[in-house]
């Protein structure tokens, strides 16, 4: 049986997206209250029952739950130009070599505004 794991996360930071045109308001420095969903996908294990412990993905995020978390993301290398598609890439980019399964990370930039990266 293949399934689809989902965990949700949330960090507060500060971006401004300095490529946009001039009187955009993502030049100005703004915040966002972020939440993020990882993906995992798999086949269940018949002994265990499950995928992966919800606690794996939780374990994979902390230490980018501590790089992010009441930054400015401008300042951090990679996201120079913070938009949801970048910081969607760089979360994959460093959850992919540890955490098994991976399929998708969404970043939920407001309540209404979100991107999800498969990894392609
Ligand atoms: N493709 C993208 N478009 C925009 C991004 C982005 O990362 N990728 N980011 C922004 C801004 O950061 C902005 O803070 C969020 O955008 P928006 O959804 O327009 O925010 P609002 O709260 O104003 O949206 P409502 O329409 O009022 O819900 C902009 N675009
Ligand atoms: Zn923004």
């Amino acid at each position: 049986m293949i399934v689809e794991l989902k965990k949700k996360f949330t960090f507060e930071a500060a971006h401004c997206l300095p490529n946009t045109p001039p009187g955009h308001k993502c030049r100005r420095l703004h915040g966002h209250s972020y939440t993020i969903e990882i993906e995992v996908k798999g086949e269940v294990g018949e002994e265990s029952g499950w995928l992966i412990d919800f606690t794996d993905i939780k374990e994979a995020w902390q230490p980018l739950h501590a790089e992010l978390d009441h930054y400015y993301l401008n300042e951090i290398e990679g996201l120079e130009n913070p938009t949801s598609e970048v910081l969607a890439g760089w979360i994959w980019k460093r959850l992919a070599p540890t955490l098994e399964y991976l399929s998708a990370v969404t970043v939920h930039e407001t309540c209404t505004s979100s991107c999800t990266y498969r990894g392609e």
